[in-house]
């Protein structure tokens, strides 16, 4: 027997939501024995179906596989790109090299799990094996629960038992080098995947290269910003929109070009005040109840998770759902935010707060259509945080804040945005308004609007409904569903 015939089968690494090279427990456990390993990408769009990638999630993906392919590449084994079913390209590309085993991170949407299953039973059906690994979050949602053994349905005692049990395991480095195989001829390239830009369409996303680097490289440049400029203010300064404090990180903890577990250690290490860092750690554990809920309640991103909310008289109408999606609502600040949102996909946490507050309460639209614009327009769009999150403005989550609620966008406006920086920069059509008037132009007096250039409801839209009346109407609607009690206790914000 030769050196060469002694040698362990290759194994396949089916890269998928974590487009990384450290910290990547599917690779480590690839390349364990001195493997040699072929990495791969599927694209496969009919397996995630209504839920496949956005526009701006596509131009985030293009530049994050090139940062993958690139980093591959210089450790010895190129990525093979593929597009089609998984469980046909998978099972496949491992007959194809004889690997025994698969490995790969898991996937915890709806889509992804039955796509785990079929291509875990095709490989199954050849001899093979698909190994599940913890890649993009910090807990497995099975088997984790409250003392009673339920899954968590409310935030506060996840997150509790999660920080009581202390930091995670620190993580694991980027492999030196990768043992590669011959791929398989055939794969696709960056440019046949079709990921962006899409022809017949406008460069809709030309201003997202000015904020943003997709992968790794991107991903640790915008932790030693965030730690060494922000980190310490977190704590206040994360609500302001008009300045840069918060992290950045959301689109690159999406495509997992950094670990939640590397986002944990950098914060601590970074040796800020610990309020500020226990904050910030508190939002990591948003997302990764975000992805608790989703593994136990696979309908939260079409359904109410408050079954109530199954009759509540939502009143679709295209025009001001058109108007919101263009930032023409007539409120600065939601406005700001929509506009944000087109042209960086990306939207400050308090402005989605407030947009979709605006949308869901004020205009009575159903949460899913707001849902379907950001799975669209976010490039960290992502079904567990986004389905979430809405639920939780709409009040129809587990643990949601109160319908009755209703955020004030002009108050919201002036608490987190005082001086207008936010308005300005997104809403140039009001810049020169003092910030007396910002949040809410139809106040200012005709003479200082002429002399700021402003022609409400033909330069920038009147509300699109009155703050008064919206809420009173969603209060109305709420009180068929609820005790009017509950309606009584309601607060302006
Ligand atoms: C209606 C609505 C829809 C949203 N959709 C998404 C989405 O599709 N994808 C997404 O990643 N986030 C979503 N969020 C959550 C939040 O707005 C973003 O994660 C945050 O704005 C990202 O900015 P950042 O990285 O600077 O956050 P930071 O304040 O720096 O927080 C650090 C990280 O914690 C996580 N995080 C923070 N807040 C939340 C939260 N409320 N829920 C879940 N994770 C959180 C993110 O991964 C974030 O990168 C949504 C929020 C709302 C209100």
């Amino acid at each position: 027997m030769t050196a060469h015939d002694a040698s362990p089968p290759p194994a396949l690494l089916w890269f998928r939501h974590d487009l990384r090279l450290s910290d990547h427990r599917a690779l480590d456990a690839a390349l364990a024995g001195g493997r040699r390993v072929l990495p791969v990408f599927v694209l496969d769009d009919e397996a995630a179906g209504e839920w496949a990638h956005g526009g701006a999630a596509r131009w985030w993906l293009k530049g994050s596989l090139e940062s993958l392919s690139r980093s591959l590449a210089a450790r010895g084994a190129p990525l093979l790109l593929a597009k089609g079913r998984a469980e046909t390209i998978v099972p496949a590309l491992a007959a194809a090299i004889g690997a025994a085993e698969v490995h790969a991170g898991r996937g915890y949407e709806p889509w992804a799990r039955d796509q785990s299953r079929r291509v875990h039973e095709a490989l199954q059906g050849d001899g093979r094996g698909l190994v599940l690994h913890t890649t993009a979050i910090l807990r497995e949602p099975h088997g984790f629960g409250s003392g009673s053994g339920k899954p968590y349905a409310v935030y506060s005692p996840f997150a509790k038992t999660l920080l009581a049990a202390g930091d995670p395991p620190p993580p694991l480095p980027a492999p030196d080098r990768i043992p590669g195989v011959e791929p398989p001829a055939g794969g696709e390239t960056l440019g046949s995947l079709g990921l962006y830009p899409v022809k017949g369409e406008p460069d809709w996303a030309k201003g997202f290269g000015a904020l943003w680097q997709p992968g790794e490289e991107g991903a640790a440049a915008r932790i030693a910003r965030f730690t060494a400029r922000a980190l310490g203010r977190y704590d206040s300064d994360r609500n302001l929109p008009g300045i840069e404090g918060s992290s950045g990180l959301s689109p690159h903890l999406r495509w997992g070009e950094v670990s939640p577990v590397q986002v944990w250690h950098a914060a601590r290490a970074a040796g800020a005040a610990p309020g500020a860092t226990e904050t910030f750690l508190k939002e990591i554990l948003w997302r990764e109840f975000a992805y608790h809920l989703l593994w136990h309640r696979p309908e939260m991103p079409k359904r109410a998770l408050r079954q109530e909310f199954d009759a509540f008289p939502w009143a679709p109408d295209s025009t001001l759902l058109e108007a919101w999606q263009r930032g023409r609502t007539g409120y600065p600040i939601v406005d700001a935010g929509m506009r944000q949102l087109w042209q960086l996909g990306w939207m400050h946490n308090r402005v989605r707060m407030i947009a979709a507050s605006l949308l869901v309460k004020h205009l009575m639209q159903p949460w899913q259509a707001g849902e379907a614009w950001f799975h669209d327009t976010l490039v960290d769009a992502d079904l567990a945080s986004n389905s979430a999150s809405w639920q939780w403005v709409a009040g129809c989550g587990t643990d949601a804040a109160p319908y009755f609620r209703v955020f004030n966008p002009v108050l919201q406006g002036e608490k987190f945005d005082p001086e207008g920086a936010y308005v300005r920069r997104w809403v140039p059509e009001l810049a020169k308004l003092p910030a007396a008037y910002i949040h809410k132009p139809w106040e200012a007096p005709a003479g200082i609007l002429s002399a700021c250039g402003i022609r409400l409801g033909n330069t920038y839209p009147r509300p699109v409904v009155d703050h008064a009346e919206g809420r009173a109407r969603a209060l109305a609607a709420f009180a068929a569903l609820k005790k009017p009690a509950d309606v009584a206790a309601g607060e302006d914000r």
